[in-house]
């Protein structure tokens, strides 16, 4: 816990004794500062804010709480834990703090008596409860993984590694509910936020390769079942090498579309082939993650100008990974080096992988880079149609900079 603002300095064995009589509450910090030489000591207190932690069991909210455990970002709050069917049971343990039993996530007087909610349950729940809450009266902060919120006015979009100062200036305006970017906005932005940054972008035409967790849990497992499936119908082809693959291929595509695999999540089989549709169909021809792109991107970069980002959103069979490939039109003709290095100055996470071959097949891959923070961007390269033209392939885990990451982050600044 970072010590701030020591409220007395002063020696050690007089202070001890006022903390025995005053039993504060609080957090208390205890700091020893040097001095010309001489040792003093201060303390300082910080009430601890309650944290209401919805949706925590979900797939995003366990990433969340392994990362907020493995940052111990429990040592800084007095976590509540809250569920929608589970209330009444024992809440976990996370940071090795008990924390009682689970709330009833649906109890706006339980929820009105925290400081900051953090919640992974989903947009149902957002809808539903988010307005009762504020209409009751509540100032607190609302920090939030589902989408509904995210283009209100008065919400902000949260990636602070790109947006640091536009949250910031929100946070003094008095804003109090902010929204975790969608995925493939959030790790374009991380991967190529140095362009951005330094308004280097006249427009970004995008192909997005996403994966199945992007749907949540049970897509992923729809699609584990069918790659099972598929395999297991030709299994035993596969262990003679003689066998023809074109009636191993003629199998597998027959099975394919008989209608046995499972699909009531995708809707059609995404083993062995792909969906180039993700989310609702808008009036325009855009699917709602394509609109997401740009809407999103500019809310989050606050630009006074809007910056084209169009492209079409595929679904593919990685697990927990998006990739993207981009088309950039620069404002000019940078240097591909001079690129190079803003992209990789921009934060402490992107990677520059240099366009080679054998590093993009090692580097620049769901299987690289699934369960890391690493947002690695390569393939860039100066394109046929002009030097204002680049390419860029980025990759990133949509569970983590796609998901939780940003909400963590969030909280530690409320906190800290
Ligand atoms: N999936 C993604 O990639 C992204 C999702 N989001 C947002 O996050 C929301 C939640 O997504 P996601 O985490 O995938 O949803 P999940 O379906 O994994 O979890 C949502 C809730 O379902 C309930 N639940 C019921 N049965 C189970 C079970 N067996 N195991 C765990 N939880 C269970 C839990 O609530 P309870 O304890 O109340 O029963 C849980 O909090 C989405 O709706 C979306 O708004 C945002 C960005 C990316
Ligand atoms: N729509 C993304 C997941 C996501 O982040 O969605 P949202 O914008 O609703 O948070 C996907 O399916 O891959």
């Amino acid at each position: 816990m970072p010590y701030r603002q020591p409220t007395v300095i002063s020696d050690i064995a007089e202070k001890t004794a006022a903390i025995d009589l005053i039993h504060l509450p609080e957090m208390l910090h205890f700091v020893r500062l040097e001095d010309r030489g001489k040792s003093h000591f201060a303390f300082g207190y910080q009430k601890m804010k309650s944290v209401g932690l919805v949706g925590w069991r979900g797939m995003v909210g366990s990433v969340l709480m392994q990362r907020m455990s493995e940052e111990r970002d429990f040592d800084a709050i007095r976590p509540v834990f809250f569920s929608t069917s589970q209330h009444g049971q024992a809440a976990p343990s996370f940071g090795g703090q008990s924390a009682g039993v689970l709330q009833d996530a649906t109890d706006i007087e339980a929820l009105r008596a925290l400081d900051i909610i953090i919640t992974c349950q989903g947009g149902d729940y957002t809808n539903d409860v988010y307005p009762k809450l504020r209409a009751s009266g509540w100032q607190g902060y609302w920090i939030d993984a589902a989408s509904s919120l995210r283009m209100k006015d008065d919400a902000i979009i949260i990636l602070d590694p790109v947006n640091h100062q536009v949250i910031r200036q929100g946070l003094d305006k008095g804003i109090k509910t902010f929204v975790g970017g969608n995925c493939t906005v959030s790790l374009m932005l991380m991967a190529l936020g140095g362009l951005f940054a330094n308004d280097l972008v006249e427009w970004a035409s995008v192909a997005t390769y996403q994966a199945a967790s992007g749907g949540g849990a049970r897509h992923m497992r729809e699609l584990l079942t069918q790659m099972g499936m598929l395999h297991d119908h030709v299994a035993k082809e596969l262990q003679h090498p003689a066998s023809a693959i074109l009636d191993i291929e003629r199998k597998v595509t027959e099975m394919t579309r008989s209608g046995v695999l499972p699909t009531d999540n995708f809707g059609v089989p995404l083993a062995g082939s792909l969906i180039p549709w993700i989310d609702k169909q808008l009036d325009n021809g855009q699917s709602r993650e394509e609109w997401k792109g740009q809407a999103e991107t500019n809310k989050i970069l606050a630009t006074r100008q809007i910056i084209p980002v169009d492209g079409l959103c595929v679904r593919v069979g990685a697990l927990r990974c998006h990739s993207q490939a981009f088309t950039l039109k620069l404002k000019k003709d940078v240097p591909l080096p001079e690129i190079e290095q803003l992209l990789a100055n921009h934060n402490d996470w992107v990677k520059v992988v240099p366009n080679d071959r054998e590093l993009s097949m090692r580097e620049l891959t769901p299987a690289a880079v699934t369960g890391t923070l690493t947002t690695p961007v390569g393939r860039l390269r100066k394109l046929n149609m002009g030097p204002e033209y680049l390419s860029a392939f980025t990759v990133g885990d949509q569970l983590l900079w796609g998901a939780a990451e940003p909400l963590r982050r969030m909280l530690r600044l409320l906190v800290d």
